[in-house]
């Protein structure tokens, strides 16, 4: 079995849709993809309508293949302070021909304001591990986890791009989505994440790192540079964040290379100059090196007047782990690859 689906943005990349197929006869949702989440929710007859704005909702009852799971509810919490909760039924859902005729799709009875005023977002599909699963009393297992031993390979891949549609694949890799060769790294599951550790990071063209000058006096007072071409990073693959969240050394790092820029408190984070030139940010896994274009990281204007824009890099200060989200995501073909022992990230070149 495999399934190919389109990863289509919504304005400045803040996520990506894919069409979900739920239930007899099939009832199209479009779900935000997560793989920083485990729960597959949607929009349902059970949702409040004071809370629905829009989006298109799963009705259970009008699907000949829906059982309700007795007794079993969700409730789930966001990194970015966002909820929802509600039941649980099975069902079929099908993912661009990956199929699977009992996938947990918990219907919401709650969601919180940012959810009903995401329009177009009519749910979540978790990608993360299945022990995160909110799902009491029995958790349940995410799309990938059931269709796992019906795939080809056990791997599914995300080709997010900036500002038009990608592709989320199950079970295959298509060669054809990437150059050069992709670049693996073992994956620390036991938070349920995809957690890695990059093996270093560098900002701008390597000369703006002062190692790489031929500082003739370099006065032993002067600050031995943070030689970040060997500095590791360590985070999570998360489709489902918009941003890269680093460490504040890393933030500072790339901000000192933007004149404009601005720790802002209003603002929630750093913003420059929207003309402002940004220097692109590379990380290597293994011996595949990922450059993030400088524009990929101006992210979005922080208000109508267009003058002041928000950085697609911003700390990652109250976490405890850095996010690496659709920013950086977006620059490289990333397979998520699960034989269920012993999961490992790929990275490529596109
Ligand atoms: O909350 C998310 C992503 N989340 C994915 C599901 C839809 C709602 C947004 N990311 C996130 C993760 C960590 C954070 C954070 C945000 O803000 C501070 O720390």
């Amino acid at each position: 079995d495999t399934g190919s689906a389109a990863a289509t943005p919504e304005q400045y990349d803040i996520q990506y849709l894919t069409p979900v197929s739920l239930g007899t006869p099939p009832q199209i949702l479009n779900l935000d993809f997560d793989s920083g989440s485990s729960d597959l929710w949607v929009f349902s007859s059970e949702t409040p309508a004071s809370q629905v704005k829009g989006q298109a909702q799963y009705n259970p009852s009008k699907s000949s293949t829906s059982k309700e799971v007795s007794g079993a509810t969700w409730d789930i919490s966001y990194g970015d302070g966002s909820s929802s909760s509600g039941n649980v039924y099975t069902d079929v859902v099908n993912v661009g021909n990956a199929t699977f005729a009992g996938q947990a799709v918990e219907t919401a009875q709650q969601v919180s304001s940012s959810f009903t005023s995401d329009t177009n977002n009519d749910g979540l599909l978790g990608l993360a591990f299945s022990t995160i699963n909110t799902v009491q009393p029995e958790q349940q297992k995410t799309f990938f986890d059931n269709i796992r031993d019906d795939l080809d390979s056990p791997v599914w891949t995300a080709d997010l791009k900036h500002n038009e549609p990608g592709t989320y694949n199950f079970g295959f890799i298509d060669d054809s989505l990437y150059t050069g060769k992709i670049a693996y790294t073992d994956v620390d599951s036991s938070d349920g994440f995809w957690m890695i550790t990059l093996d270093s990071y560098s900002v701008g063209s390597s000369t703006s790192n002062l190692s790489s000058r031929a500082f003739h006096h370099r006065p032993s007072t002067f600050p031995s540079p943070s030689d970040s071409a060997s500095t590791p990073l360590t985070g999570i693959a998360d489709t489902g964040t918009t941003l890269a969240l680093l460490p504040d050394s890393v933030c500072t790092e790339y901000y000192s290379q933007v004149s404009s820029a601005a720790n802002s408190q209003t603002a929630g984070g750093y913003v420059f100059d929207c003309d402002a030139t940004l220097p692109d940010f590379t990380y290597t896994v293994g011996s595949t090196t990922i450059t993030i274009p400088g524009e990929y990281i101006n992210y979005a204007p922080v208000d109508t007047t267009g003058e002041q824009c928000f950085g697609g890099i911003q700390s990652d200060a109250d976490i405890g782990f850095s996010i690496f989200g659709d920013i950086a995501l977006k620059a490289a073909f990333v397979v998520f690859e699960d034989d269920g022992s012993s999961p490992r990230l790929g990275f490529a070149q596109k």
